[in-house]
């Protein structure tokens, strides 16, 4: 399996090198040459296997340059009891009808990011250790607050990487904060920025298509890579647990065999609906996607219209992970729904860096509507939906996870048919205790997002995450702060490079 260029600006290369890259170095993303499919026996036959089985034989698909037994050692050093707590690593379970929701959250950092980057670190490894690399590799992360912590927890203390994550600083919640400064390792580095999510993310991605500070770096014996989610080894990982769930449902006789399910995603930077979206090409019966998204909601207007506009202000809301107005992988997307189309890829996001916004053409909008919907959820409708959920089910579910739901009630009202639908529950609830201690109306004010953690736990008797507890007892590692034109100097610091 060869990985291309969304762009058409650079020459097919293999998994590990696409890995080791992180991007395109001229820009644009590594996506699969084609995608591999899973007969229907082989899916219906999952329902038989264990999650690392699946893992290992979607892996083996796309990254056929690595030997079975070197991805048999990373998905042991992943998926494992020690990393996650939960059996079959993410849990479907039944919320109502036939609403599932499938709880990503069981790993080390409570977020779904760590179903990817505890793999992810191995994968990259191999990758090195078959280029007999001998650069050391600085991981640049931008984070909108649960990608950064799950990074820094996978590549803590790897030897031969160091790692280097950008937050805006007043763009994620209290813990997620404390998550992140708290990081210990002799390899990590934590820097909050003045600004937002996408400026962080711009920043990053121009620093990967800038020559000169490449060759600098190079010079000085390292490379840059990403753990984001335009890393091909951070995607494919994602694609692994659309097809669990559906195994699982298929063992709980939820869904016969070919029965086609709707998948809810709530969605920020595109990576975990388009790894949904993978394991629907790959042969998983889909009947729609919908993609959530919160007050920016940007992509929800996109899907309706066909225009992709930057010009509307970023909103700062209680699901922070989702506060995202450039959707990265919205490009691979494309690229794939417009059968590999370089030309149209490098118009539409020329449009988008020189005029903030692109149209897609009719038929490419017809053939997305025809799988995907979009959606959004207001802030009252998110608290209004954690409320209800407590009320009614007694499970208490965080601000993304809330968008999520509410998003597919939505949806549902114009539905005829009754389909199962599997709903991403991307963070643990309390990882945004203040918000949905606020949501729940019980007229408890704690300030304090820590001591907020018991009172959730007494509210709910729902456990507090191991990850979280006991955070504001650890100290405090990283300090660093910068706004957006100092990144670079605060690399070539942080790296010691005059
Ligand atoms: N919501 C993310 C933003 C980055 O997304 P990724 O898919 O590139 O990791 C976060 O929490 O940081």
């Amino acid at each position: 399996m060869k990985y291309i260029s969304t762009r058409g600006n650079y020459q097919p290369v293999e998994a590990a090198q696409a890995i080791r890259l992180g991007m395109v170095p001229a820009g644009g993303l590594f996506v699969p040459e084609k995608v591999p499919i899973f007969s229907q026996d082989t899916i219906y036959n999952m329902k038989d296997n264990t999650y690392q089985e699946i893992a290992l034989m979607v892996l083996e698909e796309f990254l056929s340059d690595y030997q079975e037994s070197e991805l048999e050692d990373c998905i042991r050093k992943a998926y494992n009891e020690k990393n996650f707590t939960s059996d079959g690593m993410a849990p479907v379970l039944n919320l109502d009808d036939n609403i599932y929701i499938m709880e990503l959250w069981h790993g080390p950092t409570a977020a779904f990011k760590d179903m990817a980057l505890q793999l992810m670190p191995h994968l990259l490894l191999k990758a090195l250790q078959k280029a007999e690399f001998s650069k050391e590799v600085v991981i640049l992360v931008a984070t909108s607050g649960d990608t950064g912590k799950a990074a820094l927890e996978g590549f803590k203390d790897i030897p031969g990487i160091r790692i280097i994550v950008f937050y805006p600083a007043e763009g994620v919640s209290k813990i997620q904060e404390a998550q992140m400064t708290t990081t210990t390792g002799s390899n990590t580095y934590v820097v909050a920025v003045e600004g937002n999510f996408d400026e962080c993310q711009n920043s990053v991605k121009e620093i990967f298509a800038d020559r000169d500070f490449n060759s600098l770096i190079s010079r000085q014996g390292y490379q840059f890579s990403s753990a984001n989610s335009i890393n091909w080894g951070r995607l494919v990982p994602q694609i692994i647990y659309y097809f669990a769930a559906y195994a699982s449902l298929l063992r709980d006789d939820v869904i016969s065999k070919g029965q086609k399910i709707d998948i809810t995603v709530p969605t920020g930077n595109f990576g975990n609906i388009l790894a949904a979206y993978y394991a629907y090409r790959m042969g998983l019966p889909v009947h729609k996607f919908v993609c959530a998204s919160n007050d920016n909601k940007i992509l929800t207007d996109f899907l309706r219209t066909g225009e992709y506009n930057l010009e509307r202000d970023f909103i700062k809301t209680i699901s922070p992970s989702m506060d995202i107005l450039i959707s990265s992988n919205l490009e691979r997307f494309l690229f794939e729904i417009t059968g590999h189309n370089a030309d149209k890829i490098n118009k539409w996001y020329d449009d988008l860096k020189n005029k903030g916004c692109f149209k897609i053409d009719d038929p490419t909008r017809k053939k997305i509507a025809g799988i995907f919907v979009g959606e959004y959820a207001s802030e009252t409708e998110t608290k209004n939906t954690i409320k209800k959920v407590f009320r009614d089910y007694n499970y208490l579910v965080d601000t993304h996870t809330a968008v999520g739901i509410r998003v597919y009630q939505k949806y549902r009202q114009n539905l005829a048919e009754d389909i199962p639908v599997i709903i991403d529950s991307t963070a643990n609830p309390y990882k945004f205790s203040k918000a949905v201690l606020d949501s729940l109306e019980t007229g408890i004010n704690t300030v304090n997002e820590f001591a907020i953690l018991d009172t959730l736990n007494k509210i709910s008797g729902q456990d507090i995450h191991r990850a979280l507890k006991d955070l504001d007892k650890q100290e405090i590692k990283h300090y660093r702060n910068c706004d957006t034109s100092k990144i670079r100097k605060e690399i070539k610091d942080i790296l010691n490079i005059n």
